[in-house]
């Protein structure tokens, strides 16, 4: 391999930093020179808990957060702006500075969300690709939308009988588009802009590259599905331990947002095979007070133990939102509830019966890597069109049906885990699904499988390009 020297940047966020991190690794395991550049705040995260690696450096900005991640009345706007003039400021040094120094930049790798990198690296004449970390028929739904292969209206979004059929992906219903598209997104901050600047920049690339966080037989027309991008799986992006075994010390991503304790893996210990039901809506989302009810009462109707994480606050503020549930002493009883856990160690847990998820992308790999069952809970974002793929493509668990208000019922709920759980045809098939994509995400990280061939074959083009 002749040597490379990639500059690699992404956002702070726990759902970008892991896979980020996890390719990084990837890289240095075949002699590539990585440096990783993100905020002060995830560079303390990460710099805790990863153990110094040969080939890898870390470089940190401020955001303006250094003590942790943006507080929820940041304007997002005002944030992502500081972050390109602080970030495209950063990367120019770190670009000139490893020229200076004889180890010259051959790529920028940049993560979603982030566009202005890549004007950095066309500036400096140097190759740019973008890491996607969400599906590729995410990718392809944005890519349809902004070129006007579609729109949607308030109309569509009420008509039940609405579909559209786009090239290279099952037929998608308004609630399976992702929900920054549409009208109805009651989001108050709807970053489309910032996925329609990412799509701009792709296009104004000559032969722009995508990598992407998934493989080839998840998604083989997705990831084929337009013409003038060209998308590489190279995924999932899961740490070794947890998937070919080729390093059993590499046994976490490395930037966790919280603090864990193991007081559940004891827990889990005491539990029977395939019994527990696992309940995580990922690092970002705070569920309305309502919501947190209605699932409190479904998991104890489920009469199954379970493990639930309900994030720690952040900035200071002590009493638990779960301590806040009218049924708290009722659910302690029957399960566990914890601030943050190591998912993927969760997940791998013999004990583990099914996993209640948001769909965040890590999330649905990670459940794919470890053939854990899920019931698909989405709200926004990629989660409603990843939802849809794992009940109807993927066939790997069932999604929940909220009422007229947006609330997933307790009744619904139950539902949904049973049919998970229960002795019935379609558990059995959602189990055996979940068992054979285990099987094959593994077959393509493995050597000469098909996202390390696909990662080796984009780097040893990169290198040779750079001689
Ligand atoms: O107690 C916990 C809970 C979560 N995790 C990890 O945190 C990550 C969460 O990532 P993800 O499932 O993608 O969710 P979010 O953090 O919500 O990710 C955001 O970013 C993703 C990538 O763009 C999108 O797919 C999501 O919709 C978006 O919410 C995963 O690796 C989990 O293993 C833990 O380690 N411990």
């Amino acid at each position: 391999m002749v040597h490379c020297h990639i500059l690699l940047v992404t956002l702070p966020a726990q759902g970008h930093v892991n896979p980020s991190l996890q390719l990084a690794k990837r890289l240095i395991q075949m002699d590539v020179e990585v440096t990783f550049a993100t905020s002060l705040s995830a560079h303390r995260r990460m710099t805790k808990t990863t153990r110094p690696l040969k080939g890898f450096n870390f470089a940190a900005f401020s955001d303006g957060n250094d003590d942790g991640l943006p507080r929820s009345d940041t304007d997002p706007n005002q944030y992502m702006s500081k972050i390109r003039n602080r970030g495209s400021q950063f990367l120019k040094e770190i670009i000139k500075a490893s020229a200076n120094e004889g180890r010259p930049i051959t790529c920028l790798v940049y993560s979603l969300l982030l566009p202005w990198a890549a004007e950095v690296a066309r500036e400096f004449h140097i190759p740019a690709a973008l890491l996607w970390i969400q599906p590729a028929t995410v990718l392809d739904i944005y890519y349809y939308y902004f070129h006007g292969f579609f729109d949607i209206n308030v109309e569509n979004c009420k008509d039940p009988s609405w579909s559209i059929e786009l090239p290279g992906l099952p037929l998608v219903k308004s609630h399976d588009l992702p929900s920054y598209i549409l009208p109805s997104n009651s989001n108050k901050f709807n970053p489309l802009q910032f996925f329609k600047e990412q799509v701009e920049t792709v296009d104004e690339e000559t032969n722009p590259i995508i990598l992407v966080n998934s493989f080839d037989a998840l998604e083989p027309e997705a990831l084929k599905a337009i013409d003038k991008y060209n998308l590489i799986g190279i995924g999932p992006l899961i740490p070794s331990a947890f998937l070919d075994g080729n390093d059993p010390t590499d046994t976490s991503f490395g930037g966790d947002l919280f603090d864990k304790s193991n007081t559940y893996i004891e827990w889990l210990n005491s539990k029977p095979k395939s019994s527990v039901v696992y309940v995580s809506f990922g690092s970002i989302l705070s569920l309305p007070k309502r919501q947190m009810e209605e699932i409190a009462r479904g998991l104890l109707k489920s009469c199954r133990p379970f493990l639930w994480v309900v994030k720690a606050k952040e900035n200071g503020e002590e009493e638990r939102e779960v301590d806040k549930l009218n049924c708290i002493e009722e659910l302690e009883q029957q399960g566990m509830v914890v601030p943050w856990c190591s998912q993927l160690e969760v997940l791998s847990h013999p004990s583990l019966g099914c996993f209640v998820t948001h769909c965040g992308w890590n999330s649905t790999l990670e459940s794919f890597v470890t053939g854990v069952p899920v019931v698909a809970f989405p709200h926004w974002s990629d989660q409603t069109t990843n939802a849809k793929m794992i009940e109807d493509v993927w066939k790997t668990g069932v999604r929940v049906k909220p009422n007229g208000e947006g609330t997933v019922e307790d009744d619904k709920l139950k539902q949904c885990i049973e049919m998970v759980m229960g002795g019935g045809e379609r558990g059995e098939e959602m189990r055996r699904n979940a068992k054979k994509w285990k099987d094959l995400a593994r077959e393509a990280i493995r050597e000469g499988g098909s996202s390390d061939k696909n990662l080796t074959a984009f780097f040893k083009e990169i290198g040779e390009d750079s001689r």
